[in-house]
């Protein structure tokens, strides 16, 4: 039977390239559907998939992950056309306005943090963030609430008795505890909002785990490594593309030291791919998968158990529930005055 696999964040980067490797695989075992908020992008993204694999199920989806009404109406649209879902790829993701600091990085340079530096970014990062039309941080929705509503949303098709389906989150070896604050989960006040969004995809993956496995629901989150993508060539806007170029044997030198150096969207995807292959129930929902390659260029995933615990994914997976029923509530307010409207103008016309 054909496999129904829906990604987010796909007309681009690893998400796109995941797509490539699925239909590179099995080209007709499996149904893609595209979730993108930029559909030109999409339909470019389609149009590259279909021109490889001419015969593949390529659909497409509009969905903006930081708005909730989109996600509300995507996911009306993927019940009406699926009705199931194997694999939930949860991959669409920014990091908005970074700043690189230079400072860090050279005094990281002669530290003996430097390899955790270059395979995590840790230091040298911050980003400043912003507020969604519906009010919300912009990373904290992009990464992880609307994800989290897609999810909830998804959930008729997504368990189901006598079978399992696959949540799989592009999280990053970016995430950090000390980014993240229970009591701040949206990252309103520090300049880490990338890192407490991808730590709180981490705590979520293991709190569905706790709420959904019965059901036949696995979660997991990978990690692509450092990826050259459009995330993290605006990491350094004023870096011309071909000095990006010129620093590739660098990179590649680098990855003597650390095989986190992924570089290409192709290696990046390899967890991604690798979880595909999986049976869910042998993962460990404690670990990340790491995509990984070596200094010869071979790929392969490696788990790695993360910096987390259950009480206090239990404690978000609690404050995400109460923002889902204040959204559903604002939803409903929303639609009053217009069903309002309707019964006034039915009210004259049947009497
Ligand atoms: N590159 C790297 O080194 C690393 C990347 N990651 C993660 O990998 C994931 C993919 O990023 P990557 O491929 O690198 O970068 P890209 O920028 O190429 O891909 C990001 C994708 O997310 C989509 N997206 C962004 N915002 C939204 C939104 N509001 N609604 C729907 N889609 C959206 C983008 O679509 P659009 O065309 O509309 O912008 C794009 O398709 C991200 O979650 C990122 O955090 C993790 C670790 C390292
Ligand atoms: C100018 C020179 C010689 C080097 C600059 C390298 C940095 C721009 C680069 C080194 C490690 C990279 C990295 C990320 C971004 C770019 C670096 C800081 C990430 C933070 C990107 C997003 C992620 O999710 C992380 C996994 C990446 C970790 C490594």
């Amino acid at each position: 039977m054909n496999k129904v696999v829906l990604v987010t964040g796909a007309n681009s980067g690893i998400g796109l390239a995941l797509c490539e490797r699925l239909l590179t695989q099995d080209t007709e075992g499996v149904q893609l559907c595209l979730a993108c908020r930029n559909m030109q992008r999409a339909q470019a993204a389609r149009s590259a998939l279909l021109a490889s694999h001419p015969t593949a199920q390529v659909a497409l989806l509009q969905m903006d992950t930081s708005s909730i009404t989109s996600v509300f109406k995507a996911a009306q649209e993927i019940k009406l056309r699926y009705n199931r879902l194997d694999y939930l790829y949860l991959n669409a993701g920014i990091m908005p306005n970074p700043q690189f600091d230079v400072t860090a990085f050279f005094k990281g340079l002669f530290s003996r943090k430097i390899i955790t530096m270059f395979a995590t970014g840790e230091g040298i990062l911050t980003q400043t963030d912003r507020i969604t039309p519906d009010g919300r941080q912009e990373v904290f929705a992009t990464n992880l609430f609307g994800h989290f509503l897609l999810i909830r949303e998804l959930e008729p098709i997504l368990c189901h008795a006598g079978r399992t389906s696959q949540l799989i989150w592009t999280s990053s070896s970016n995430a950090h505890r000390s980014a993240f604050n229970l009591e701040d989960i949206q990252h309103q006040k520090g300049t880490q909002p990338y890192s407490s969004s991808k730590y709180a995809s981490d705590l979520l993956s293991l709190a569905l785990n706790t709420h959904y496995n019965k059901q036949g629901l696995y979660s997991s989150v990978i990690c692509p490594g450092f990826v050259m993508t459009n995330l993290t060539y605006r990491i350094l806007p004023s870096f011309p593309a071909f000095l990006w170029t010129l620093l590739m044997p660098i990179f590649w030198l680098i990855r003597v030291f650390t095989n986190m150096f992924t570089l290409t969207p192709y290696n990046g995807a390899e967890a991604l791919f690798w979880l595909f292959q999986q049976k869910p129930e042998s993962l460990d929902p404690y670990a990340k998968y790491h995509s990984l390659t070596s200094a010869l260029s071979n790929n392969y995933t490696q788990p790695q158990k993360m910096d987390i615990d259950l009480e206090t994914s239990e404690a978000l997976y609690e404050k995400l529930l109460q923002l889902e029923s204040e959204e559903r509530r604002k939803v409903k307010e929303k639609q009053k005055p217009s069903q309002h409207f309707h019964s006034n103008r039915a009210g004259p016309l049947s009497s």
